[in-house]
């Protein structure tokens, strides 16, 4: 039996940092993939291809829409099978990044094989060894919900697992769920050529986004799909063969299909591992419950990524990656902070989300905070882009609490105030940073103008300077 100081079960963005990182401090590092290769979710089934399908749908609109305005008529069909060799073509390249041989290279024991515990330091694998880890960390992901709707096996179903790797596009698709993954792909998809219905049970669309910015992106989403909310599907019909989803809301409303693509959210993957024999305990959506540490109830086994249900992101999964590797392999106690993790959504406009959003400061701090906004740079008039907004949330002493945008490439010009709100910086400290003219940055550099301004208004320095240029100037 192989003894190891620490063992990773799942080889995705998570598992990939703690097994780099504890081999590269020389401990004796075990992952267990259950895959052929490494790279899990985000880059077989999620991001990687994702932001590739994106990418070929968002010129194919260009194209079609810019055209128009110049005069030119844009004819034709998209090739799936082009889109999909070049979404493809991307996953094999970053492929080479994470593959078993690199990991071998560092050090690791890399099993292709599917883990369950024997108990809290003994795995098995279905490759039939027994192997025991001092410390053990699961980071196995999540998968999609499927919900229960009646004659569901009557038509194709759709998931992030099968949407990459699919023959055909399909011509009429229902999506069930418009979160992340639905808004992203139903826009993808149907500037591709399908005909899309987005079905979401909540009142509003970006539910977790400062309302301001679930707003107006919601009006943003409309102008390009069909979208019913307060609304389900729970069965679909067949009649002779044409295949109709009826969409119960308000007033119920019947549209036939092609496909079903199911995107209501993640179910943490620990049903098949057997935890129960190793006393760890998971929560009532099926997460591993971890402490700040991101220790499970069994101390010696950690949980990391979308497994423990906490930040469901690759970046997140990377970061509290560090942390395991630092408490699982030195024995430090570093405690996992989320506060200034962004996320974005790659949507057209994209969506850029860090720390509290407007409503959560209404909470958590009543009047004490101020709000400022910004809606256009001369880059996003030249390119007559009328979508982007910013607005950041600022403590009484003007330290930033939360920053939210959307617009045209928001993902990389908001960047620098997650810089800046790591480091602790007041928002006036961007006054003094200077942007090349005309870029994106500079809507963000407005906001430290406007910060000036309200100052100035709100103090006596005008009076006082303008008596001062009467007086002696
Ligand atoms: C369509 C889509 C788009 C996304 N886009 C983005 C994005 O743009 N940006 C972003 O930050 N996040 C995005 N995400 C989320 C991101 O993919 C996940 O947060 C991330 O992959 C989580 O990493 P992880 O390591 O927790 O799990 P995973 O990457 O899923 O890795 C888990 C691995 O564990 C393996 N495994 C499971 N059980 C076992 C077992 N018993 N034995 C052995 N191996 C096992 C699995 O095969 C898998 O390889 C997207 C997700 C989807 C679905
Ligand atoms: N750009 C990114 O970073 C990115 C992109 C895609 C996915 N992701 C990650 O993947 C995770 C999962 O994405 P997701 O879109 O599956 O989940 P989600 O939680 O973002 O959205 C699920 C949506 O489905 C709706 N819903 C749930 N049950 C329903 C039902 N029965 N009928 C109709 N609507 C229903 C919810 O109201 C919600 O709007 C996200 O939380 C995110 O962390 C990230």
């Amino acid at each position: 039996m192989n003894n190891y100081d620490v063992i990773v079960i799942g080889g995705g963005s998570g598992g990939l940092t703690v097994a780099a990182g504890a081999a590269q401090f020389g401990a004796k590092v075990a992952l267990i993939e259950q895959k052929s290769g490494l790279g899990g979710d985000c880059l077989h089934y999620g991001c990687v291809p994702s932001k590739a399908l994106i990418a070929a749908a968002k010129e194919i609109h260009e194209v079609r829409k810019n055209g128009m305005k110049h005069g030119l008529e844009v004819k034709g069909v998209t090739d799936w099978s082009v889109i999909r060799n070049q979404i493809q073509s991307a996953v094999d390249t970053i492929q080479e990044h994470d593959s078993t041989s690199r990991f071998q290279n560092l050090g690791v024991d890399v099993h292709h094989a599917r883990a369950v515990f024997l108990d809290e330091h003994h795995l098995r694998l279905s490759s039939g060894k027994t192997i025991k880890g001092k410390r053990i960390v699961i980071a196995t992901g999540s998968s999609p919900v499927i919900p229960p709707i009646e004659n569901i096996e009557q038509v194709k179903v759709i998931t992030n697992e099968s949407l990459f790797y699919m023959e055909h596009l399909p011509e009429r698709i229902v999506m069930v769920g418009g979160g992340a993954i639905g808004m992203e792909m139903a826009q993808a998809l149907s500037r591709l050529g399908s005909e899309i219905t987005v079905v979401d049970h909540s009142d509003m669309l970006f539910k977790k986004e400062d309302k301001e910015i679930a707003e107006k992106m919601q009006k943003e989403m409309e102008k390009e799909l069909t979208i019913h909310l307060g609304a389900r599907v729970n069965k679909l019909e067949n009649n002779q063969g044409e295949i109709t989803a009826v969409i119960e809301g308000e007033q119920e409303k019947r549209v036939g299909i092609d496909a079903l693509f199911l995107a209501v959210g993640r179910k943490p993957n620990t049903e098949k591992l057997q935890l129960d024999r190793a006393g760890v305990e998971l929560d009532e959506e099926g997460a591993v419950v971890v402490n700040d540490r991101l220790q499970s109830s069994v101390s010696h086994i950690y949980a990391i990524g979308d497994v423990n249900g906490q930040f469901p992101f690759t970046h997140g999964a990377g970061e509290e990656g560090k942390i395991a590797v630092s408490n699982a392999v030195f024995g430090l106690k570093r405690k996992m902070n989320y506060e200034n993790l962004p996320w974005a959504f790659y949507t057209q406009p994209e969506i850029f989300h860090l720390g509290i959003t407007e409503e959560e400061a209404k909470t958590k701090l009543g009047e004490d905070y101020t709000v400022i906004r910004a809606s256009k740079a001369d880059r996003m008039i030249a390119e007559q882009d009328d979508t982007s907004f910013v607005k950041v949330i600022l403590d009484k002493k003007g330290f930033i609490l939360g920053a939210h945008g959307i617009g045209a490439n928001a993902s990389d010009w908001m960047q620098i105030l997650v810089m800046m709100k790591t480091n602790g910086q007041k928002i006036r400290e961007l006054s003094s940073i200077v942007h090349p003219y005309p870029a994106r940055t500079e809507i963000v550099k407005q906001l430290a103008d406007q910060y000036w301004r309200k100052k100035l208004f709100e103090s006596n320095i005008t009076k006082l300077t303008s008596k001062y240029i009467s007086v002696f100037r």
